[in-house]
């Protein structure tokens, strides 16, 4: 299976606790919907704030499985995209969007059932004035993101895992899925094995 697949599967809460909380993107940027799961490789975004023509060239230009991943400078008053824009990366087999940002046309974005990750959404369009860079490194959510870094997003939010690290995350990840598993089967809605193991813990 290829690594991208593998971080798929993993809660991004365990691979938040392989990485001791450091690469979470700030947790204002949540799924449009709570079903949603993305994980691929980052291709990055500069916007300055409220122009968003450089999200056109950066749509043209990602490759399939690609995530977008947009420095929007956290602005709420202009969308980096809408339910248009969002819908031509979706059918470019662009994985998904995360945007430190927001987005606009709410309704129509959602039934695209596509993984959008934002700050929320406004009325206004950005400006096409056209500064911008796509493919350089960019600080999202404030958190430091290469191009080809992985992205993992679920419920809970985003993780960014820097691409010298994810052999060792991913095996530090997967031991944490482990960990969680048989702390809950130990106690498993047992009230004895529960005091026990509180009592172990404060201990
Ligand atoms: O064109 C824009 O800037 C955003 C928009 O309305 C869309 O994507 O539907």
């Amino acid at each position: 299976m290829k690594i991208v697949d593998e971080f798929h599967e993993i809660p991004t809460t365990c691979i938040s606790d392989a990485l001791q909380g450091l690469e979470n993107l700030h947790s204002a940027i949540k799924p449009l919907k709570e079903e949603y799961r993305v994980a691929g490789r980052a291709f990055t975004v500069k916007m300055v704030a409220g122009d968003n023509l450089v999200v056109l060239k950066a749509i043209r230009e990602a490759q399939p499985g690609d995530v977008l991943v947009i420095d929007a400078k956290g602005e709420k008053n202009r969308a980096v995209a809408g339910d248009f824009v969002l819908g031509m990366a979706q059918t470019l087999g662009i994985t998904g969007v995360i945007v430190d940002g927001v987005i606009r046309d709410i309704i129509g974005t959602k039934e695209l059932n596509y993984p959008i990750f934002c700050k929320g959404s406004t009325i206004a369009a950005s400006g096409k004035a056209g500064e911008g860079d796509i493919n350089v490194p960019i600080s999202c959510g404030g958190v430091t993101i290469h191009p080809g870094d992985i992205i993992v997003g679920d419920a809970d939010g985003v993780v960014v895992i820097p691409q010298e690290r994810e052999e060792e995350i991913l095996a530090k990840s997967l031991e944490k899925v482990e960990k969680d598993r048989i702390r809950s089967e130990m106690v498993s809605g047992d009230k004895k094995k529960i005091i026990e193991y509180l009592d172990r813990s404060i201990s």
